[in-house]
C-alpha cells in the first residue's frame, strides 16, 4: 500500500493546486515524492493549467522526508531513486525550471525536505505562525533536497547556516522578515492568496524567482568565507564529536564557490554518506524513542482518554517545588503553593518569581506575560484551597513518615477524582500512601533539578495505579513540555539507579590509581556535559551521600564503598556550594584541579587498604569510558530485566534526558548494542574478578552474551514490577 501521495486540483481559474497527503504531519516518503512528481508532470502539460499552488492537507505543509523510511535507505532495503533524482530532476529541473510558476502555500509547518519542497517554488505564502525550519542536522544529515544551497540564497549565509546548524525553525513572521517568504495570510486565506499571486506571476505582476540562481542576498568571497571560518570554530568548539555539522558547512561553500548545480551534486553525495553513519542512526533512533515514550502496553492503548487538570496543587516551595511550580504555571495550570510557614512560603514563591524573571532577563518573555504567568500562582498554609484541585504534586523533604502524614491529609481534603503525585526520588510509593484508601491514584512525578529545564519526567507507577492516572499524568508532562517515560516503583527508579554505578565507578578507579581529573576529560570527550567527578561537586557531596545510603541498604552486593568523599566531607568540603570539593572554584564557578584531593584518596586507599593497581594507573582513555559506563549498562539491563523500563528505548530516552549521555551515540542500550552484548559481558566478568561484586554481570547481561542477543531486544515474560 502507498504511504501517502498527493492531489491535484485544477480549478477554472487555470491553477493547479498540489495537495501532500500523507498524515499525521504529511511527510515525504518515497511514494509521495513519486506522486509529487506525477501530479507536477500532469500540471505542466495540461493546456488548462497555468500555474501550481503546492500546500499540504489539514493545515500542514510537511514535515519533510518521512525519517521512518531511514533505515530502509541504510540497510539497502528500499529501493532507491537515481543519483540526484529528488533534489536535481524533479525539484529543480521539473519544479523550479518549469514554464509554469509555482507558489507554496504553507500553513502548520514546513520543516527539512518540506521546506526544501517550497523553496523549490518561485514563491512561498505562509501563515504567520507556520514553523519554518532545516532540521536534519538534529538527525545526523545535513538537508538533502537542495536546502543547503537555496537556504543561504533566499536568507543569507550567516542565517542559513545558523538555522541548520541549531536546527531550529523560524515562525512565518520571522521567515517574513528574512525573505524566506514572500507574503503572510491567514490560514483561511491561504491558498485563494496563493492562487491570486501565481495567476499575478502568470501575467508578470509578480516576480518570478528561482532562488537557486539568487545572489543578491550572498556576502562577497571574502566576507564568507570569515563566516565559514567562524562557523568552523564555532561547530567544533560545541560538538568536537560530530561531523555532519562541519560537512553541512562545507557543502554551502561549495556551492558559493563552485556554483549551485556543484553545491547540488556534492549535497547528494554527503547526504547519501551521512545517512548510512552511525550518527544519524542514534538521532534516528532517539527520534523514534522519544516519541515512542508515551505508548504504554496496557495503558496508553486502552482507549482512555486524559480528563481535563485544571488546577494544580504543589506541596513544598523548595527548590524542587518551585521549579515544579513554574513549569506548570509556565503551561498555564493555575497553582496553588503549600507550604508550612510563612517564611517558607513567601521563599518559594520568591523562587518561582526568580525563576519566571530570568525568563524575562534574557528575553524569552516579556514583561506584560511575567505578570499574567506569576498571577496563576497562589500561595496556601493549609489545605482550605485544595477543595477543587485535580492533582497535587507533594515536594517535601525525603521523610517516609511525612509523606504518610500528608498522603492521608491529602485524601481528607482533595476531591476523590484528584491525583494525588509526589516527586520522590527514593522511597516507595506504596510506603508514601500506606495510610490511605487511594493506592489507585497515587502515582510518582519525578522531576529532575532544575525542574522547569530539565526534559525528563519519571511517571513512576506502582502494581496499583490506575491506567487512568497516568494517562493523566502523561497528557500533564505533555502540556508541561516534558519527556515522560513510565517506570515502576523501586529505588531509584530508572534514572538515578543508572547514575549511581557512574561515579561508583569512577571512585573505584581513582582509589585504583586512576587520575581523576583524567577521567573526567576522557568522560567529557566521550560527549558527556560534565565528567562524574565535576558532576558530584555540582550536586553536593550531601545530596551523593544521601543518594548512596539508599543504595548501600538496597543493593549492597554491588556497592563499592569508598572512602574518598566522607574523607573530604570533614574537612568541610562539600562540592561547588563551599567552593572545594574535587576540584576548586572561583566566583564564576570555573572549576580547577586541586592538588590537595590527592591526599584524601591516599587516606582513603591505606583505609580500604587497597594498593595502586598499575593497569588502572595507565588506563586509556577508551578503557577509562568502558570501565566507567559498563556498570550503567549493567544495572540499566537489570531495570529492564525487572520490568521497571517497559522498553529498552526508554533507557535510552532516560539516559540522555536524565544523566546527558550523548544523543548522537543512541542513549545506553544503543549505544551498549552498538558494541555487542557478549564484549560488555566479558569484560565486566574479567574486571569482577579483580574488584569484585560491582563489576558482576547481572543474569540477564550474561543470558544476552550467552546467545549473542541485543540488549534491546524484548523482555519475554519480564518479572514485572509494576
Ligand atoms: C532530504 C531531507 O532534507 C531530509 C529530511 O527532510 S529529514 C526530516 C526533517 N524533518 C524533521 O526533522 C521534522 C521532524 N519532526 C518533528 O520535528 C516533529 O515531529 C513535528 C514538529 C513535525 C511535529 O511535532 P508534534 O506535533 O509534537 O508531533 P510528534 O509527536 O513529534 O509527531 C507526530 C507523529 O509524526 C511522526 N513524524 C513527525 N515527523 C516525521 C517525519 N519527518 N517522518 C516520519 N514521521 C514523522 C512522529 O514520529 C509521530 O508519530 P507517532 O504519532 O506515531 O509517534
Amino acid at each position: 500500500m502507498a504511504k501517502g501521495t498527493t492531489t491535484i486540483d485544477v480549478g477554472a481559474d487555470g491553477v493547479a493546486i498540489i495537495t501532500i497527503i500523507n498524515p499525521p504531519v504529511n511527510s515525504l516518503s518515497f511514494d509521495v515524492l513519486y506522486s509529487l512528481k506525477e501530479s507536477y508532470d500532469q500540471a505542466l502539460h495540461r493546456d488548462d493549467v497555468k500555474a501550481i499552488v503546492v500546500t499540504g492537507a489539514k493545515g500542514k505543509f510537511s514535515g519533510g522526508f518521512d525519517i521512518s523510511a531511514f533505515g530502509g535507505v541504510q540497510t539497502g532495503k528500499v529501493d532507491q531513486p537515481k543519483p540526484g533524482y529528488i533534489s536535481v530532476d524533479v525539484l529543480t529541473d521539473t519544479v523550479e525550471a518549469a514554464r509554469k510558476p509555482s507558489v507554496a502555500a504553507i500553513d502548520g509547518l514546513a520543516l527539512g525536505g518540506g521546506l526544501e519542497v517550497a523553496m523549490a517554488c518561485h514563491a512561498r505564502l505562509s501563515t504567520p505562525t507556520a514553523q519554518l525550519g532545516l532540521p536534519e542536522l538534529q538527525l545526523g544529515i545535513i538537508p538533502g533536497f537542495g536546502g543547503t544551497q537555496r537556504l543561504p540564497r533566499l536568507v543569507g549565509i550567516s542565517k542559513a547556516l545558523e538555522m541548520m546548524l541549531t536546527s531550529k525553525p523560524v515562525k512565518g513572521t520571522e521567515a517574513h522578515d528574512l525573505g524566506l517568504v514572500d507574503s503572510l495570510v491567514s490560514p483561511t486565506e491561504l491558498v485563494t492568496s496563493a492562487r491570486r499571486w501565481a495567476l499575478d506571476m502568470v501575467e508578470g505582476r509578480r516576480p518570478w524567482v528561482a532562488s537557486l540562481y539568487k545572489t543578491d542576498k550572498l556576502d562577497s568571497f571574502g566576507e564568507a568565507r570569515e563566516i565559514f571560518k567562524f562557523g568552523r570554530a564555532q561547530v567544533r568548539r560545541q560538538a568536537p564529536n560530530l561531523q555532519h555539522p562541519l560537512v553541512c558547512i562545507d557543502v554551502v561553500e561549495a556551492g558559493i564557490i563552485s556554483g549551485p548545480r556543484a553545491g547540488l551534486w556534492k549535497e547528494f553525495e554527503s547526504f547519501q554518506e551521512l545517512v548510512r553513519s552511525d550518527t544519524c542512526k542514534s538521532l534516528v533512533h532517539i527520534f523514534f524513542a522519544q516519541r515512542g515514550t508515551t505508548k504504554v502496553p496496557g495503558v496508553t492503548d486502552l482507549g482512555l482518554k486524559p480528563r481535563r487538570v485544571n488546577k494544580v496543587a504543589v506541596l513544598g516551595g523548595g527548590l524542587m517545588g518551585s521549579g515544579i511550580a513554574t513549569a506548570l504555571v509556565l503551561s498555564n495550570y493555575p497553582v496553588i503553593l503549600k507550604e508550612i510557614n510563612e517564611k517558607f512560603l513567601q521563599a518559594g514563591l520568591d523562587r518561582v518569581k526568580a525563576n519566571l524573571q530570568s525568563r524575562v532577563k534574557k528575553g524569552k518573555m516579556t514583561q506584560e506575560n511575567f505578570e499574567k504567568t506569576f498571577s496563576l500562582l497562589k500561595g496556601a498554609l493549609d489545605y482550605e484551597s485544595f477543595r477543587d484541585v485535580d492533582m497535587v504534586i507533594e515536594a517535601v523533604i525525603e521523610n517516609v513518615s511525612l509523606k504518610q502524614q500528608i498522603f492521608a491529609d491529602l485524601e481528607k481534603y482533595c476531591p476523590p477524582h484528584c491525583i494525588l503525585a509526589s516527586n520522590t526520588s527514593t522511597i516507595d510509593l506504596n510506603l508514601v500512601g500506606s495510610k490511605t484508601r487511594s493506592h489507585d491514584r497515587i502515582i510518582g512525578a519525578h522531576f529532575f533539578s532544575p525542574a522547569h529545564i530539565m526534559p525528563l519526567l519519571e511517571i513512576v507507577r506502582t502494581n496499583k495505579t490506575s491506567p487512568q492516572v497516568i494517562v493523566d499524568l502523561l497528557d500533564v508532562g505533555k502540556k508541561i513540555r516534558k519527556t515522560p517515560v513510565v517506570v515502576g516503583n523501586c529505588t531509584g527508579f530508572a534514572v538515578n539507579r543508572m547514575f549511581f554505578p557512574y561515579t561508583q565507578a569512577a571512585l573505584l578507579l581513582v582509589e585504583h590509581g586512576t587520575d581523576l581529573y583524567l577521567i573526567d576529560k576522557a568522560i567529557t570527550k566521550f560527549g558527556m556535559p560534565m565528567g562524574p567527578f565535576r558532576l558530584v561537586d555540582l550536586v553536593g557531596f550531601g545530596v551523593g551521600v544521601a543518594t548512596a545510603m539508599q543504595f548501600i541498604e538496597n543493593f549492597p552486593e554491588r556497592t563499592y564503598k569508598s572512602m574518598v568523599i566522607p574523607l573530604m566531607q570533614e574537612d568541610k568540603r562539600a562540592g561547588e556550594t563551599t567552593r572545594k570539593g574535587f576540584y576548586l572554584y572561583d566566583d564564576k564557578r570555573k572549576a580547577r584541579p586541586d592538588p590537595e584531593v590527592k591526599k584524601y584518596i591516599e587516606k582513603a586507599r591505606s583505609i580500604s587498604g587497597i594498593t595502586v593497581d598499575p593497569k588502572l594507573a595507565k588506563l586509556s582513555e577508551k578503557d577509562i569510558v568502558e570501565m566507567t559506563f559498563f556498570p550503567v549498562v549493567n544495572e540499566a539491563c537489570r531495570v529492564f530485566a525487572e520490568g521497571i523500563a517497559v522498553k529498552a528505548a526508554d533507557l535510552d530516552i532516560s539516559s540522555v534526558m536524565g544523566m546527558g549521555f550523548p544523543p548522537y551515540r543512541g542513549g545506553i542500550m544503543f549505544w551498549a548494542d552498538s558494541l555487542g552484548s557478549k564484549y560488555i559481558y566479558t569484560r565486566l566478568e574479567e574486571w569482577s574478578r579483580t574488584f569484585g561484586g560491582f563489576f558482576k554481570p547481572c543474569a540477564f547481561l550474561a543470558e544476552r552474551a550467552a546467545a549473542g542477543a541485543p540488549l534491546s531486544s524484548p523482555v519475554e515474560q519480564a518479572k514485572s514490577r509494576m
